[in-house]
């Protein structure tokens, strides 16, 4: 109640009042961090015995920052690998305000963390979770334990083998939308060049430098290109399209498209952490103070509106979805069930998901009332079946709805909502499927998007292996026009591309080295004993462990780049890119590597928290990377240096062009 009323006050209170209270908390923080570092560190350390990693650094940002100053001043992964070649592949480090972090590489030690018995008992950490929360709301990525349990049950059979194969073709038409777009900025960096077009005028997605290059050397069809950028704005296309039928067009019309919009606010707000936010999600996770996470910051006002234009976007997505799958249920189900279809049935089975919240129409609305929405089932008395409705599905017939009819991945998660062995507390709420579009959106368009970007960079600077991957589609092309494209693969560039060998150990070296989710964070919620495969030193060196206690509340650095850099692992090599290590993986990669989870592939992480879009996003770059290569050369802008930055996703950076922000600029040439 008092701190409710401090709550209330400081959002009321003058300026004066209002900082000052904020310098209060601020110097809570660093006498928390100061007695973390002396009595923590010397007196009440149960866990001193583990190598603590140090670096050269103020005592005020030590105070500050802990050791995380180091690792953000680093390249992404780069400061653990160094700790790792000292220390070896258990020991902790300081986190910001000295809160104490424990990092471990070793990959029996990962597959129990991250295994079935182990994965809720070590969730999220709560400030991880604060942020997600603020940022995504509630939805697989922030829930934890049976909750989670429950949803992934539902989400995960969306993301199958087969139900990703078939959204292809729809990865295949935005593929060929990106080769096309990336041809039309070339001729126009062409037509600038040879005075047909406006010297001066940039077009969308460049730069300044981009424009400057002198390309002489490169006679013909060439630009620079940042192809972040492009792939940005496809992977946008794509999760829409294909995770809940909805075209954000953004290839062609960037940001102009609402939902596009409020989408592209919570990324950047989800990729840019400044210090503040940092300062007050750390002060919100002490009891009491929660309140903070609601102060009306202009961050926090940006993020509360592009979460209500998400939010009534989504009513809609996930409304219109239920309609067109109750369209399928009627025409699929055997006559004798129509019966049990009856209006007082469905009433009792109905729940209402459609109508704006804020009544805003969405253009998903308008084209409602055009007519465009055909497939409606509808009973006597107009209620709609939804995804609510328990078990009006047989076994048999969920089967061959699901089996027979695909459409997007919210189309799919709708239809195992419905399946006929589900109790009814077993199923998705309205509330809870209306999160997933957001969910996708954020876990599915950034990372593809950014790792397409890192693989065309490997492939630009590695030129014979550029070459042998287009050898190897441009083959798979012919054959694939040879063979004619009926039945799954119809308009489909090569065929099913996750049959090209090469193609396959480029895109597994790319995760490997410039994975685009470097890090997690978990947090212990009981004191544990994690096993290890290999012993380590303790810190005086006189005594060896084969595990590690784990105390509660503890946090577990999860360190998915330093593990695809560790030289223990890879061999001396670990640095380099190079494809053909995955060349008969299962007899070839290093023992040590086979016993991660993947095998070998930590990108993802694994057991129940693993990434559950893993397939789809390797079958989406793989088919972009397709038609990108059989167009265009790539190569890299001589003398550019890159520098990364890690926000959620690892960016890239020119050096000395560090205002134009992140982007992947590439000289990029028709062939
Ligand atoms: C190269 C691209 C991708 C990478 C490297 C990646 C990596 C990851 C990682 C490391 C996690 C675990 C995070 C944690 O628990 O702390 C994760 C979770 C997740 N990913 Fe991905 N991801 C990628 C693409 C995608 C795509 C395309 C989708 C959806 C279409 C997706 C959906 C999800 C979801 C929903 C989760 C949460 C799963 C759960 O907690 O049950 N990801 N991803």
């Amino acid at each position: 109640m008092g701190l409710a009323f401090l709550g209330s006050a400081l959002l009321l209170a003058p300026l004066g009042v209002a900082a000052a209270l904020a310098l209060l908390f601020g110097l809570f923080l660093i006498s928390q961090s100061l007695y973390r570092l002396t009595i923590g560190e010397h007196v009440l350390n149960s866990w001193s015995h583990i190598p603590a990693a140090t670096h050269q650094g103020s005592l005020l940002s030590t105070i500050l920052m802990g050791d995380f100053g180091a690792i953000k001043a680093a390249q992404p992964g780069e400061q653990h690998a160094e700790w790792i070649k000292q220390l070896g592949s258990v020991f902790r480090y300081r986190h910001m305000f000295g809160t104490p972090r424990i990092f471990i590489s070793d990959p029996k030690a990962m597959l129990y963390i991250h295994g079935p018995a182990r994965a809720y008992k070590y969730p999220k950490s709560k400030s991880t979770r604060i942020f997600l929360d603020a940022v995504m709301g509630e939805g697989l990525i922030t829930v934890e334990g049976e909750k989670h349990r429950r949803e992934r049950r539902i989400i995960s059979p969306a993301f199958t083998n087969a139900a990703v194969r078939e959204l292809q073709p729809v990865m295949e038409k935005h593929g060929a939308s990106l080769a096309a777009k990336i041809g039309s900025i070339i001729d126009g960096a062409v037509a600038r060049r040879s005075g047909r077009a406006p010297a001066g005028v940039l077009q969308d997605g460049e730069s300044p430098p981009d424009a400057q290059v002198a390309l002489h050397s490169w006679p013909g069809s060439s630009a620079v290109v940042d192809v972040l950028f492009w792939a940005s704005r496809t992977a946008l296309d794509v999760i829409g399209d294909a995770g809940f039928n909805y075209q954000f067009n953004s290839l062609d019309n960037g940001n102009a498209d609402e939902l596009s919009e409020a989408y592209n606010n919570l990324m950047t707000a989800c990729m840019d952490v400044d210090l503040v936010q940092a300062f007050t999600i750390l002060l919100s996770e002490i009891r009491g103070l929660g309140w903070m996470r609601g102060i009306p910051t202009r961050r926090q006002k940006m993020i509360a509106s592009a979460r209500a234009t998400s939010q009534r976007y989504a009513t809609q997505i996930v409304s219109r979805a239920k309609q067109e799958i109750a369209g399928e249920v009627a025409a699929t189900i055997v006559p004798s069930m129509k019966h049990q279809l009856s209006a007082a049935n469905l009433r009792k089975r109905t729940s209402h998901g459609s109508g704006l919240r804020t009544g805003q129409r969405t253009p998903l609305e308008k084209s409602d009332e055009s007519g465009d929405d055909k497939a409606t089932l509808v009973a006597e008395d107009d209620a709609p079946i939804t995804s609510r409705a328990p078990s009006i599905l047989t076994k048999e017939a969920f089967d061959d709805v699901q089996t027979t009819k695909s459409g997007s991945l919210l189309h799919r998660v709708i239809r195992a909502n419905m399946a006929a062995d589900l109790r009814a507390n077993e199923r998705l709420t309205d509330e809870e499927l209306e999160g997933v579009p957001a969910t996708f959106l954020l876990a599915g368009s950034e990372t593809s998007a950014t790792q397409t970007s890192w693989t065309l960079r490997l492939l630009a600077e590695h030129p014979h292996v550029q070459e042998r991957l287009r050898a190897e589609i441009q083959a798979a092309k012919k054959q694939h026009a040879l063979e004619g494209s009926a039945g799954t693969y119809e308009g489909c560039l090569v065929g099913d591309v996750h049959a090209l060998p090469y193609l396959e150990c480029c895109i597994k070296e790319s995760l490997r080295l410039m994975t685009a989710l470097p890090s997690t964070v978990r947090e212990a919620t009981e004191d544990d004993v994690v096993p290890l495969s290999k012993a380590y030193r303790s810190a005086d060196g006189k005594s060896t462990f084969d595990s590690v206690v784990i105390p509660k509340g503890h946090e577990l650095f999860v360190p998915i780049a330093a593990v695809g850099l560790d030289t223990e692992l890879w061999g001396p090599d670990a640095a380099e890119y190079k494809p053909e290590r995955w060349d008969n993986s299962a007899t070839q990669l290093p023992a040590a590597v086979k016993a991660l989870p993947g095998p070998g592939l930590f990108s993802f992480i694994s057991g129940p928290r693993n990434c559950v879009g893993q397939r789809f996003a390797q079958t989406e770059i793989k088919v972009l990377l397709a038609h990108l290569l059989c167009d265009f050369k790539f190569e890299v802008v001589p003398g550019w240096e890159l520098s990364q930055r890690q926000m959620i996703a690892r960016r890239a950076l020119i050096v000395g062009q560090e205002q134009y922000g992140t982007r992947m600029p590439l000289i990029v040439s028709r062939l």
